[in-house]
């Protein structure tokens, strides 16, 4: 059976292949970008009326495919004019096959040519974009900004890298960006996700087993169906037991991540620990199960599968020798917070039982102080030097698995960026990998229910208000 391949994201190298093998297996590049050119047509002749447009072509086949929406826009009785960077006499191949259709004059880039536009389209730079946008495609492109238009991109926003989704010296905020057979990794990690607006994904033709013979590794986080349903015959037991290491001051970060695991089904959550903290538990949630015996007695029960260490930990030499320790036994892992602080140098090594760390940047620094290039990348080299399901916070969380797949979460609001919000991520991670998910689905699932429980939650919405809108969530994913 064919496999989904709708949620894999492309590379620009990738991109390029798919349209190489569709171009081998007999469907012509001029179809294709007559399929990319009518694509954005459509998009925007659904959205708006016929006005005064202007289509920036650059010199490769994102300018191209402009000249393509330049001839189906005045077939429809629009305005257009078209500005082109560079010599209409330089371009090539369906570029300029495009460009020899149009039987109109074009202009030359110039902040000028931009002034009674009332609907922009940019066909500049796509996948071709090499260097820094400077000069007069610069001036042209801020003035194209500062008209207030609809602007439209063509493939990705100019100045975008499609890979990284980082500004290659300036970049177009667009309203729609059109993009072809598949979204690229920089449509989805900031800042490219903000430039491109809407993110529309057309079909031009390019056939489903290609994209499986590429096989990508990056995907749009869509994890909905592993959610874990409880059974009929279910037993508490059955749901997985977690334990989360209880911080001795900052209590409420292990109530906050206990409640949340309980929410997404895990059967049983103890937390353990000590001292007056250990009071402070015990008198809180009656659900919670409560123990300040030694861990390791703790954890001698197998049925107890899933640890969570590090929200409200501290630091200190006993803590850390703690976490070490841990990576020692064969449980399930989750180190979030203070834990990864304390693993700053750490010797990664194999370990028995599934290992997630959820990293936010500054952890991830101090963790991983080498690892450079994009977002996507960072966590992808980490997962593989750790050994370890790599979860790499932010407004675009990446989650990179150890043999080099990753995808990029795009649920979630700006509401999460409060305390407590990663607390409770790593107590949804809990419960979910305590039920059997192994550490990657665990972390794309809890993800993205925790970016669901956001988007649900709206406005105003604290670290408190997660583990009470996660059933809200979860009842929009039954049958
Ligand atoms: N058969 C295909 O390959 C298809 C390609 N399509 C379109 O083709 C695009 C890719 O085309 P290309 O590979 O020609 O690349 P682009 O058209 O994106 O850009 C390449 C051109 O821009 C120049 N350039 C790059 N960065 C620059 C900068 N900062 N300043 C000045 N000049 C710069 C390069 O020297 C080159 O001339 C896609 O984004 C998509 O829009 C679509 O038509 C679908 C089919
Ligand atoms: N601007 C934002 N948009 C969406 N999600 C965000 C944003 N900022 C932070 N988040 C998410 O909120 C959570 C914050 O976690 P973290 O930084 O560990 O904070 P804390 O430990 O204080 O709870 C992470 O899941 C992160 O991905
Ligand atoms: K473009």
């Amino acid at each position: 059976m064919a496999k989904n391949t709708k949620n894999h994201l492309l590379s620009v190298a990738q991109m390029y292949e798919a349209d190489q093998r569709t171009i081998e297996s007999g469907i012509s590049g001029i179809r294709l970008m007559e399929a990319a050119g009518s694509a954005i047509a459509r998009e925007i002749t659904t959205r708006w009326s016929p006005r005064k447009t202007v289509i920036l072509c650059g010199p490769g086949n994102n300018g191209g495919d402009g000249f393509v929406v330049a001839r189906l826009l005045h077939n429809k009785g629009w305005y257009v004019r078209i500005l082109l960077l560079g010599e209409r006499d330089n371009l090539k191949g369906d570029a300029k096959t495009n460009a020899d259709r149009w039987p109109f004059e074009t202009q030359p880039f110039s902040p000028d040519g931009i002034k009674d536009a009332d609907l922009i389209v940019d066909a500049v730079f796509g996948a071709g974009l090499v260097r820094d946008v400077d000069g007069i495609v610069a001036l042209t492109l801020k003035a194209a900004q500062q008209q207030n238009v609809p602007i439209i991109a063509v493939d990705m926003p100019s100045g975008v890298d499609g890979d990284s989704g980082q500004i290659l010296g300036m970049a177009i905020q667009a309203d729609i960006t059109v993009t072809f057979c598949r979204a690229k990794t920089g449509h989805y990690l900031l800042p490219g996700r903000t430039l491109c607006g809407d993110v529309i994904v057309a079909d031009i033709g390019i056939q489903d087993p290609i994209i499986e013979q590429i096989a990508p590794e990056n995907t749009k986080n869509a994890p909905a169906h592993l959610f874990p349903w409880p059974k009929t015959e279910g037993h508490k037991f059955d749901r997985g037991h977690g334990v989360i290491v209880g911080g001795q001051q900052m209590t409420g970060a292990t109530r906050l991540a206990a409640l949340c695991a309980r929410r997404v089904g895990a059967g049983l959550i103890t937390i353990a620990a000590r001292g007056t903290a250990y009071m402070v538990y015990r008198t809180c949630e009656p659900g919670n199960l409560v123990s300040n015996d030694n861990l390791n007695e703790i954890l001698a029960d197998p049925r107890k599968n899933t640890v969570l260490i590090g929200p409200g930990l501290g630091i200190g030499e006993g803590r850390k020798a703690l976490v070490k320790d841990l990576l020692n036994t064969d449980k399930n892992l989750i180190l979030d917070a203070d834990a990864l602080t304390m693993l700053a140098g750490h010797n990664w090594q194999n370990r028995a039982g599934e290992t997630l760390l959820t990293p936010h940047e500054g952890e991830f620094k101090r963790l991983f102080p080498d690892i450079t290039g994009s977002k996507l990348e960072r966590a992808r080299q980490a997962a593989h030097q750790s050994k370890a399901t790599v979860l790499l916070k932010g407004p675009d969380t990446v989650i990179a698995a150890p043999d080099g797949r990753c995808t990029i979460n795009t649920t979630g609001t700006p509401w999460l960026a409060t305390a407590g919000s990663g607390d409770s991520l790593a107590g949804i991670c809990l419960g979910l990998i305590c039920q059997g998910l192994n550490s990657y689905d665990g972390a794309c699932l809890g993800t993205w229910l925790h970016g669901k429980c956001a988007e649900t939650g709206g406005v105003g919405l604290i670290s408190e208000d997660i583990s009470t809108l996660l059933p809200e969530v979860l009842k929009t994913l039954q049958k």
